[in-house]
């Protein structure tokens, strides 16, 4: 689903308007939806609704709703909370309340007869401000921000909650807490990034007349993974295909006191279709992992004392990478200097696509330039902590700027940035972002993010391109994580459990195209 930014929003509208629209007629129909939504939900009829406007064209929207809300049988009131209008359309849409039941109130002059009206009312609908907002709210809104936020009415914030910046989601100041959003024609960012998500209540996008062809053909760098994008990164598996034709993935996984993360990324690569899996390990754990997972070869590792691959190890190890279609990094890998300095040659070496996790990811964190010598496509899954590493901050800083992040590091660094945590996004060197909303807390324990790298490379291997692969895997991951979650608890449910409902999901994908493989 397509996500847009305040800029393309403008442009969206602009272009409605080039193709005959007024911007009058998009402003009375963004007031007539806040509306529609407010009738579907509730009844209005001799209700008090509260509309606070602010000066700019969400005031106007709210200027439209209170006339509505008023013809429809609810007792309204505007309160003007920042002034009087200062856009035309919005001054148009004030001059329309002449003459109908609805009470104006300048705040400034009347601030305790406007809070007991929001203290009285059913409906506080907030149209101080939407996308134009940037930075911290005046100090004279504080005021009717508490009065809102000590109401018990139902709170609908028009286009975005007002505090709130729609274009980066953040929170500098004071934000009115809303139970809905209704926002117009498509998301903006503000709609999914946090803070400003969490100030948003539930959001209903209402169409306002702009023609679906031109919401479609609008340029975006933003959108949020639906089930039926991920379905179509996949195809029918041929009848006359054969294991060489799910390609060969690689995984370099695994050291001592680290097995479980071989066996788990090597069992949700093989669930996911790759038709040869080899897993590079330490010899000291081939034992336990191959009979945990007997689907894949393995390659055993040995090392001398100074931790260094012996000669037919190195031999055999860049036999089996040279043979590849693509190599995972990290899950459980550990992080020595000769171990380092082997991810690094990878790096700089590789022509097959790269997945670069887990401690893949703390050897890349202290030899960040290497990046700069890869020719391949590399994909990184760092969560929080990593992502912190990788660029020397704090988890709490990576968490309270994640798209605007991991967008800059995947340009500067020319990688597929998979960010994990709540809301995983993926952000591509060309600047388009896409967010997971499949998932739940259950999938926080060791262990899951070896079942994605897994899932992720066992795609890659497949052909699918390094994008969809990411995209895919994290849609799927989550899917499936919830399928657990509603099967054995979120407590109970565990990462292996992950990998076992796979199957469930692979069925759906197959029954709509009968048979697949990844694209
Ligand atoms: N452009 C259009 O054609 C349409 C716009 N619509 C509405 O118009 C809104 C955007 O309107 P505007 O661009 O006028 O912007 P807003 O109405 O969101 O806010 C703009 C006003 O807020 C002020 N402002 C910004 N940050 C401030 C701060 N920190 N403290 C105090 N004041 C601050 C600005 O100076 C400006 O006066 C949308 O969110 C939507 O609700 C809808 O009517 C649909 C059509
Ligand atoms: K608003």
């Amino acid at each position: 689903m397509k996500v847009l930014n305040c800029e393309q929003s403008r442009e969206l509208e602009k272009k409605a308007v080039d193709a005959g629209m007024s911007y009058l007629e998009l402003m009375e129909n963004a007031g007539a939806a806040a509306v529609r939504f407010m009738r579907k939900k509730f009844s209005l009829t001799n209700k008090q609704a509260v509309i606070l406007c602010g000066k700019g064209n969400n005031g106007g929207d709210g200027f439209v709703a209170a006339r509505l809300l008023s013809e429809y049988g609810a007792q309204v009131s505007v309160l003007l909370v920042d002034g009087y209008p200062v856009t035309e359309i919005a001054k148009t849409m004030f001059s329309r309340l002449r003459g109908t039941a609805v009470r104006i109130v300048n705040y400034s002059d009347n601030a305790d007869t406007a809070d007991r009206l929001i203290s009285d009312a059913d409906f506080v609908l907030d149209a101080i401000y939407g996308t134009g907002f940037h930075g911290s709210a005046a100090q004279s809104l504080l005021r009717p921000f508490h009065a809102v936020r000590n109401s018990s009415a139902v709170v609908i914030a028009v286009d975005m909650p007002s505090g709130a910046n729609c274009e980066t989601g953040a929170v500098e100041g004071e934000c009115i807490k809303a139970d809905y959003t209704v926002t117009f024609s498509t998301l903006k960012n503000g709609h999914l990034i946090r803070p400003a998500q969490e100030f948003c209540g539930e959001i209903a996008v209402a169409p306002i007349g702009i023609r679906s062809e031109l919401i479609n053909s609008q340029e975006h760098s933003f959108e949020v993974t639906e089930q039926a994008d991920v379905h179509s990164f996949f195809s029918r598996r041929s009848p006359e295909s054969n294991k060489g034709d799910y390609g060969r993935l690689l995984c370099l996984c695994g050291s001592d006191g680290m097995a479980g993360a071989a066996i788990m990324s090597a069992k949700a690569a093989v669930r996911c279709g790759a038709g040869l899996v080899n897993v590079a390990l330490p010899r000291s754990i081939y034992p336990i992992v191959a009979s945990r997972v007997i689907e894949p070869v393995y390659t055993l590792l040995d090392y001398d004392q100074e931790g260094n691959l012996q000669d037919g190890s190195r031999a055999a190890f860049f036999q089996a990478f040279s043979a590849a279609s693509a190599c995972l990094i990290g899950c459980g890998l550990g992080k020595s200097k000769k171990t380092a300095e082997l991810v690094c040659r990878l790096i700089s070496e590789s022509q097959i696509p790269l997945i670069v996790d887990a401690d893949g990811i703390n050897i890349l964190a202290e030899n960040i330039n290497i990046l700069k010598t890869a020719h391949a496509p590399i994909v990184l899954t760092p969560h929080p902590g990593e992502m912190a590493r990788l660029l020397k901050t704090s988890v709490k800083d990576v968490q309270s700027h994640r798209l605007e992040y991991a967008r800059n590091f995947a340009k500067e660094h020319n990688v597929i940035l998979v960010l994990k945590g709540a809301g995983t996004l993926i952000a591509e060197p060309n600047g388009m972002a896409h967010l997971n909303m499949t998932g739940n807390a259950g999938m926080a324990k060791g262990g899951s993010g070896d079942v994605l790298a897994g899932m992720m490379a066992s795609f890659l291997a497949q052909g699918m391109e390094p994008v969809k692969a990411a995209v895919g895997a994290v849609y799927l991951h989550g899917a499936a994580g919830d399928r657990c979650a509603k099967e054995l608890s979120q407590c109970a449910m565990l990462p292996t459990d992950i990998i076992e409902m796979l199957p469930g999901l692979f069925l759906e994908i197959e029954q709509e195209s009968r048979l697949f493989s990844a694209k």
